[in-house]
This record gives structure tokens, C-alpha cells and sequence, in this order.
């Protein structure tokens, strides 16, 4: 479904991505993980044309986003829920939700405001509130609501769980589960790599800009020394 080979990109003389190919098949929960600086928001922002790629390309169902602007990219069904969420706080929640719809482009949506009250309840009292006005965990659920507005072929999520309670991430990454259940497609950022690697069924790790490992999550997982040598963290049974 998405398949990005070879992707180069920087900022200024910096080559923060450096040749990197990764693939989500359809109806597959995929994580990238990778320590600090290893270039995983800049993987994400160069699939969904945030930032411009040098080189390399970009591909959903066969056909060719690289370069495209990033407003074509999500019209084409590659949404891309924020790093820092990127709500618009003066609009209520349901105004947030609506605007998630205007990248459809013709796809029936699976999900609804309906549908998305039913997978995030807490929205469902503050439909009406001004969406800043919001926690940091109802404001990462409202983010992933809007982008589930635009009918997602695939949702492209960058550190959802980042500053979020453990109690909000349990929230978050359950609705991941449910919509992967669902036969959404999802390409998961995430720090937390505990938490990515329990609920997704692939995982890239990603170090100074390049891929350097992939496998089954369930095998990552339990790769003790990869874990403590590119991701600098404690393994799961520490
Ligand atoms: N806007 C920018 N201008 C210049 N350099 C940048 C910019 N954004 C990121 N970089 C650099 O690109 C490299 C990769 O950064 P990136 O944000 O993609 O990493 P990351 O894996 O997402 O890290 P983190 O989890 O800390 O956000 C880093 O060396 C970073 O300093």
C-alpha cells in the first residue's frame, strides 16, 4: 500500500534522512523507532510532504507522491496526525473534526464524528468546547479523530504518546489497536518503544538517518542488546 524507497532528506546542509525504504501493507500496524535525532520526524514530514525529499520516492497504491505538495498528499489518503497535535484551539471540537473531512476527496470515510465519539467517549461531552481548552491526551485523541475524518488509507502518527500520562497513552494506543483491528493501515513514530513494539506487528529502527534493523515487533522486542544500543533503553525485563 505505502512504499517509500530510498528517501534522502535535510534541512541546510544537514542530510537528517539518508537513503531510507521502508513499506506499510495494507491493513498493517508498522512502528519506526529510533533514539533521539535518528531522523524519524523527518521520515514522516518527507512522506507526507511536509518537507520536500531530495531523493527517493514515495509511493501509495502505485502511485508517485514524492515532491507533491503536502495538502495533495493527504487528499490522496495519506493523513498524517502531528507531532504537537496541530488542532486548531479557537474551534470547537466537532468545527475540528468537520475540517478533518475536507481531505476525503471522494473516499467514503469508515468513520464518522458518530463513529469517533464511540472511539474516544471523552470528546463526546466536550464537542463544544474550544479544542485548546483541552487536556494534551483529549487534544492527541481529537487529532487522530480529524485525521479519521479524512477516510486515512493510511494514518501516518508521529509520537502520539509524547507527554501524554501513562493513563492517557493507555487510551491512545488501545484506539491504535482497535482501528489496526479495524483493517486500517498505520505507520507509527514512536520514542516509547516498549509501548510501539507491543502493539504494532512490524518495526523499522531507525539510527542517524538510515535504517539499521527490521524485523517482527514480537522479535524487536526481545532483542535486548538492539534495544540498549540504538534506542538507548532499559529491555522490557530490566
Ligand atoms: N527544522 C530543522 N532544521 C535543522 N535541522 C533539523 C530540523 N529538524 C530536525 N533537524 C535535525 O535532523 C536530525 C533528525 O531529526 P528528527 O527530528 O527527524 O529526529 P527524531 O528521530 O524525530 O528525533 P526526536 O524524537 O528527538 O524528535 C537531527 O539531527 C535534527 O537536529
Amino acid at each position: 500500500m505505502l512504499k517509500v524507497e530510498n528517501l534522502v532528506a535535510g534541512y541546510s546542509g544537514i542530510r537528517a534522512l539518508r537513503g531510507v525504504s521502508i513499506d506499510v501493507a495494507g491493513g498493517e500496524f508498522v512502528a519506526v523507532i529510533g533514539a533521539n535525532g535518528a531522523g524519524k520526524s523527518t521520515l514522516l514530514n518527507a512522506i507526507s510532504g511536509i518537507i520536500r525529499p531530495t531523493s527517493g520516492t514515495v509511493a501509495l497504491d502505485g502511485h508517485q507522491l514524492e515532491g507533491k505538495p503536502a495538502h495533495v498528499i493527504a487528499r490522496s489518503g495519506l493523513l498524517q496526525v502531528p507531532e504537537g497535535r496541530q488542532i486548531l484551539p479557537d474551534l470547537t471540537v466537532h468545527e475540528n473534526l468537520r475540517l478533518g473531512a475536507l481531505a476525503r476527496h471522494g473516499r467514503t470515510p469508515d468513520f464518522d464524528i458518530e463513529g469517533i465519539l464511540k472511539l474516544f467517549p471523552r470528546l463526546e461531552e466536550r464537542l463544544k468546547q474550544p479544542a485548546g481548552t483541552m487536556s494534551g491526551g483529549e487534544q492527541q485523541m481529537l487529532a487522530i479523530g480529524r485525521a479519521l475524518m479524512g477516510a486515512p488509507k493510511v494514518l501516518l502518527l508521529d509520537e502520539p504518546s509524547l507527554g501524554l500520562s501513562p493513563l492517557m497513552a493507555d487510551h491512545v494506543f488501545s484506539a491504535l489497536v482497535q482501528l489496526h483491528s479495524r483493517g486500517l493501515s498505520i505507520l507509527l513514530i514512536e520514542q516509547n518503544v516498549h509501548r510501539a513494539l507491543e502493539v504494532t506487528q512490524r518495526g523499522y529502527v531507525i539510527d542517524q538517518g538510515q535504517v539499521v534493523h527490521q524485523g517482527a515487533s514480537a522479535d524487536l522486542a526481545t532483542d535486548d542488546s538492539l534495544i540498549q544500543h540504538y534506542l538507548g533503553q532499559e529491555p522490557a525485563t530490566a
